[in-house]
């Protein structure tokens, strides 16, 4: 069984909890209100999966602490709108080695959903190997909603996911879709009634990972998630340089404002 060595409290926007039975760990994001991905919260995530990695965790499941209301709303608005273009830059390549980190983790990985996953906070589930949604959220890449062009490596998370066709429809049309929908198309693998249930669903996943070679897994995931893998690894500084350009337009810039405006409202600020 592994033994922890990583000092896991330091953590400030996820509680991590081991179980040394299984060498299950079980990360819950805590980043108020409602787990948007800033740049210090991506950069956290990066360190937990490395921290992970070296106490040779047998698994991973993502929750968040914002039950039945939100498992992330993605990319945080308030930092992206009129960042300084060192930030945007920082901000994007934080996401994309995250992304790409806990896309080809050695321990399998599982999202618990007990929440509305809009656009960027769609990533997380689409990085992990297993999707277990509750009832009532929305979730899926409603990007283009906002001007924002996907980049290549999370187009093709969500090809890889539910397929070319659903991913075509789904990204064009920026749609949301409820928990039923979400697994009729794939975008979730099972729905649970409570987030208890989900976690046995998830622990149940990690179990039947464990079974095989954890070696010869990683390279049959590595295998299987390669055309994920090129898009991550192509042309990176181009790719950077292109996400950046665009979040830094003017269009972008004012649909955030925009969005900004609507949470304010919707809050009667
Ligand atoms: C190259 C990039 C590739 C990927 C690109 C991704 C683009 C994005 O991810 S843009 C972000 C997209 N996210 C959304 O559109 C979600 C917007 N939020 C919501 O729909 C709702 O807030 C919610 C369904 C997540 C939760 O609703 P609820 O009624 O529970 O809470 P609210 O009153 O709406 O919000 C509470 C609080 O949280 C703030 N907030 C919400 N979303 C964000 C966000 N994305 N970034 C920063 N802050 C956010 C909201 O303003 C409220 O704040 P105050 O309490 O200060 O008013």
């Amino acid at each position: 069984m592994p033994y922890v060595c990583a000092d896991y409290s330091k953590y400030k926007f996820v509680n991590v909890c081991w179980n040394s039975e299984n060498g299950i760990a079980t990360v819950t994001l805590k980043r108020p209100p409602v787990n948007s991905l800033t740049a210090e919260f991506l950069r956290e995530l990066s360190s937990l999966l490395l921290d992970l990695e070296k106490d040779e965790t047998q698994g991973l499941i993502f929750t968040s602490e914002f039950d039945e209301k939100v498992f992330s709303a993605g990319l945080d608005f308030k930092e992206l709108y009129r960042p300084s273009i060192d930030h945007a830059k920082e901000f994007m390549s934080l996401l994309h080695s995250f992304s790409f980190r806990l896309s080809c983790t050695a321990y399998p990985t599982v999202a618990v959903i007990n929440g509305h996953a809009p656009a960027g906070g769609c990533i997380i589930p689409l990085c992990c190997e297993y999707r277990i949604g509750l009832n009532n959220f929305n979730i899926g890449l409603n990007e283009l909603k906002f001007g924002i062009l996907l980049p290549d490596w999370l187009s093709s998370l969500m090809i890889h996911t539910i397929g070319s066709r659903n991913a075509e429809q789904a990204i064009l049309s920026g749609t949301l879709f409820s928990s039923e929908h979400a697994l009729r198309i794939g975008l979730v693998d099972e729905i649970a009634p409570t987030k208890e249930v989900a976690l046995e669903k998830a622990t149940a996943f990690l179990n039947k990972a464990k079974i095989v070679n954890r070696s010869l897994r990683l390279d049959a995931k590595l295998h299987l998630r390669r055309p994920i893998l090129q898009e991550f690894q192509k042309d990176i500084e181009n790719e950077l340089a292109k996400n950046v350009s665009l979040l830094m337009s003017d269009k972008v810039q004012q649909s955030l404002d925009a969005h900004i405006k609507i949470l304010k409202e919707k809050r009667g600020n």
